[in-house]
């Protein structure tokens, strides 16, 4: 039979049991007596009530996820959700109040400062919405500066320097200075510059927020593009709905300093976990996030069907040709095993559900 496989890179998400990057308990209280309120009542006040009570600031409340090692991890919330603050105390740039990060089994939580300086160094990367390239350098020499802090030796930081500024598109740009590049092309710099480290991860806190919509788009689409070159681990923040749902295996919705939901895109589309996700999902084209798995019907008349054969990962709209050419049912599958049967009507409600939206 044939099988019609879902192109997304979601399938690249490792199944290992291993975890790259383990949050539990995470609070981050602003304030001088932020270790006083941490385990009392006051606590869990509302944002606005503590801050009128005590004069601190909830910037994030019990936060615990995992990212699973190769997995590109979303964190999206609107503006003062927290995902900035959140970013930071993945690497105590910012400390936290309370709780652990553990990255590949290492507590950075718990790591004296040699040891958290090295793991910043040398495991992981960030890139910003301001480049922060150095404007005195070349690109090359931009690239190559994390290797030079580490003391890596000129041949080989300029022969690593220079696999990364082919990597994302810059071959030619080597000699330039940041501002005789574009914005696009500064922020390819920056993500050159985070790659050449070869970290464990990489962290990227709405590095396209200031890009103009096309350069945007592009933007994305190289991450995508990386992400399945050099299949890293990926935490990624960001304000816009869009991006988070292209870009992410998952995604963590915030507010508040809270976790309101994670999931796959689908699942945050399909079942979002309340009435605020609903209403920033409302707007999403279905047809583009939705897999099979949300709009089937049980197996029940599968049997003795031929024709299609379609993965239940597969998103609706790639589906949606080989499901209208066949006119009839299409069985649908997880693996081996017939899941659902899926016809021209399944898919038409989407994409008709769409139109009206
Ligand atoms: N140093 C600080 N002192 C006091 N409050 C802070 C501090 N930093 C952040 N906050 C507060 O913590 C909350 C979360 O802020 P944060 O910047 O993490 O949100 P955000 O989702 O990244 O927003 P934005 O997208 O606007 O940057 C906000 O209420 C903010 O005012």
């Amino acid at each position: 039979m044939t099988v019609t496989e879902s192109p997304s890179h979601r399938e690249n998400v490792a199944s290992d049991s291993e975890v790259a990057l383990h949050v539990d308990g995470l609070w981050k209280i602003f304030g001088p007596k932020a270790d006083k309120i941490i385990n009392t009542p006051d606590a869990h006040l509302s944002r606005k009530d503590l801050q009128a009570k005590t004069g601190h600031v909830v910037g994030i409340r019990d936060v615990s996820f995992d990212v699973a090692p190769g997995e590109v991890f979303v964190i999206m919330g609107l503006s003062g959700s927290g995902k900035s603050t959140l970013v930071r105390l993945l690497t105590r740039l910012i400390e936290p109040t309370a709780g652990t990060v553990t990255l590949y089994g290492e507590d950075i939580t718990a790591m004296a400062d040699k040891a958290l300086l090295d793991t910043r160094r040398r495991k992981v990367s960030m890139v910003f919405q301001h480049f922060g390239l150095l404007p005195h350098r070349k690109v090359i020499d931009n690239v190559a500066f994390g290797l030079e802090v580490r003391g890596e030796s000129k041949a080989a930081r300029r022969t690593r320097a220079q696999e990364m500024v082919d990597l994302v598109g810059l071959t030619g740009y080597e000699n330039n200075y940041p501002d005789q590049l574009s914005g696009g092309m500064q922020q390819r710099v920056g993500l050159a510059r985070a790659l050449a480290a070869d970290p464990d991860i990489l962290m990227f806190d709405e590095p396209f927020s200031a890009l103009d919509p096309l350069i945007r788009r592009d933007m994305q689409n190289e991450v995508i593009r990386l992400h399945r070159e050099v299949g890293k681990t990926m935490v990624f923040i960001t304000h816009d709905l869009s991006e988070a749902l292209k870009l992410g295996d998952r995604i963590l919705i915030m507010r508040d300093g809270e976790i309101v939901q994670i999931g796959t895109p689908d699942e945050v589309v399909g079942a979002p976990a309340d009435d605020y996700v609903r209403d920033f999902t409302s707007e999403v084209p279905k047809s583009h996030v939705l897999t099979l798995k949300w709009v089937m019907r049980p197996p029940t008349e599968a049997v003795g069907l031929d024709g299609p054969v379609l993965q239940c990962n597969t998103i609706v709209r790639d589906a949606a040709r080989v499901v209208l050419n066949h006119g009839g049912p299409c069985r649908v599958v997880d693996g081996d095993r017939v899941v659902g049967v899926v016809d021209d009507q399944d898919i038409l409600r989407v994409i008709v559900a769409e139109e009206g939206d």
